[in-house]
């Protein structure tokens, strides 16, 4: 039996379209906007742009590239492991941070009901996911307390199997499982997601005979989505994970040329990178949809750990990376939206769109005779929403301000790995704009290291000493 996604016609029609008309001149103006000559003008550098892209996946370093293919058989295996074992649980409970927690969010609150926790019908046998991705006391405890532990799975993602969050997270899990249930319960409980070699959560899984899931080397955490780190729990709550991949691999179909103005992943990269040099380095997502709202968190983390480096290729101090900013239509028009039209030039709107939603919902009817309420009546909050949208975008665009426009045709598993991919490739893409490397985190490890020293970890005393003689803080500047 074939699915719809095999289907060229469907696909087609479930495309999503980068459209970028509010970055050029003729809508925003010649101070703000851009002419195709502007962006014509770095078809060179994206072409080379391309070719070191293309080596580098051949040389095998750009594994999230690789995804769509070299997944599909473990996602058959996941999806049969899910399938198997999804009904004995009714909790199911990622434990990790950053890359290992986001994506996990980002598909649930996407793809599945809105209040699928609450709503048992939602979730058609399947277990209610819950995903802290902190350290925070209050709301680990809380949780906790909240699980019956002999009906919950814990999958602990973690590709360093050294990150500090995700292994106190997997102790306390691991401790009250074995306190309650046994020891011998804890391979029942538990799921490991890993590298298959290194780290030390490898090391313990294999000791606790746990389950394993391996997240590839030449995949870093904020482009593993697509591997076992976003798919188990995205099976287990009966996401259709072959179909995420499938829109993945669509679109590097879509993407597979240099061409600027054929390759949306690329337009856009240069697009940003313009307005970045141009002095609007702010990068706000905001979708009009809020099942997409959990999706520019995603994105947050991949653009900030991406783009945001000290040094070029070449080893030159640059200091460069744009914001990502996350916000959310409609409900940010009444937050962010005063600050956009009117504050400083210094940010470009990604909005994301969605034309059709999985429900139609009227607005009640009544008060006819009083105006400024009454006119609401005769329309869908369908309309209301995707009006609204087009309507901020057109407010932006007449006071000069940047903005593009993201348009899914609707939510769905296909779409969704469209965009998945779309935007990691663009992060590639815009590694190589600015020169420099986009799958490194250099500037997250200093914060941890001084954290390993002040807890004590071996190898780390030298970070407690410097912690511990800081320059001491001014009273009088603590008010
Ligand atoms: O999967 P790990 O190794 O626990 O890492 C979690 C996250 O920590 C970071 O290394 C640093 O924030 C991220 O890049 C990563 O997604």
């Amino acid at each position: 039996m074939s699915n719809q996604y095999q289907d060229a016609e469907w696909k087609e029609s479930m495309r999503i379209r980068l459209d970028v008309n509010n970055m050029f001149e003729d809508k925003i103006g010649a101070e703000h906007g851009y002419t195709k000559e502007d962006v014509d003008a770095l078809q060179e550098k994206v072409t080379k742009g391309h070719q070191a892209i293309k080596e580098a996946k051949e040389a095998g370093e750009l594994g999230f590239m690789e995804l769509p293919e070299t997944h599909k058989e473990i996602a058959k295996e996941i999806k049969e492991f899910a399938e198997a074992n999804r009904e004995k649980y009714d909790n199911f409970v990622v434990l990790g941070i950053g890359g290992s927690a986001l994506g996990n969010i980002a598909v649930q609150t996407a793809l599945n009901d809105p209040y699928y926790n609450l709503k048992k019908e939602a979730r058609n046998g399947c277990p209610r996911l819950f995903v802290p991705d902190n350290v925070d006391p209050t709301r680990l405890k809380s949780l906790l307390d909240e699980l019956d532990l002999e009906k919950t799975m814990f999958n602990v993602i973690s590709k360093s199997g050294t990150t500090a969050e995700t292994m106190s997270q997997f102790l306390t899990a691991q401790a009250a499982v074995v306190e309650d249930l046994g020891e011998d319960a804890v391979s029942d409980h538990f799921i490991a997601t890993t590298s298959k070699d290194s780290g030390k959560l490898i090391k313990i899984a294999k000791e606790e005979a746990i389950k394993t899931f391996y997240i590839p080397d030449n995949v870093g955490g904020r482009f593993s989505v697509l591997t076992p780190v976003g798919l188990v729990s995205s099976a287990f709550v009966g996401v259709d994970i072959e179909e995420l991949l499938a829109g993945a691999e669509y679109m590097a179909q879509v993407c597979d040329t240099d061409d600027l103005w054929a390759n949306p992943a690329y337009l856009n990269a240069v697009l940003q990178y313009l307005a970045d040099q141009d002095g609007k380095p702010m990068s706000v997502m905001m979708p009009y949809n809020h099942a997409l709202k959990d999706v520019a968190d995603w994105y947050r983390q991949l653009w900030a750990e991406s783009l945001g480096k000290e040094v070029d290729r070449e080893g030159n101090v640059v200091n460069v990376g744009p914001t990502p900013i996350k916000a959310l239509g409609a409900t940010d028009q009444h937050s962010q939206a005063q600050l956009y039209m009117e504050g400083p030039y210094d940010k470009v709107v990604t909005f994301l769109e969605v034309e059709n939603f999985k429900e139609e919902l009227e607005i009640g009817s009544g008060y006819e005779d009083i105006e400024g309420v009454s006119y609401l009546g005769n329309h869908t909050f369908n309309k209301l929403i995707t009006t609204e949208k087009k309507a901020t975008e057109l407010a932006l665009t007449k006071q000069n301000r940047l903005n593009c426009t993201v348009i899914f045709p609707e939510v769905n598993a296909f779409t969704l790995g469209q965009f998945f991919y779309l935007f990691e490739l663009q992060t590639a893409m815009s590694g190589e704009l600015y020169n420099i490397n986009a799958f490194n985190q250099p500037g997250v490890e200093l914060g941890k290291k001084y954290a390993y020293g002040v807890l004590g970890r071996e190898g780390f005393a030298e970070m407690k000493e410097e912690f511990d003689s800081r320059p001491a803080k001014d009273d009088s500047l603590i008010l």
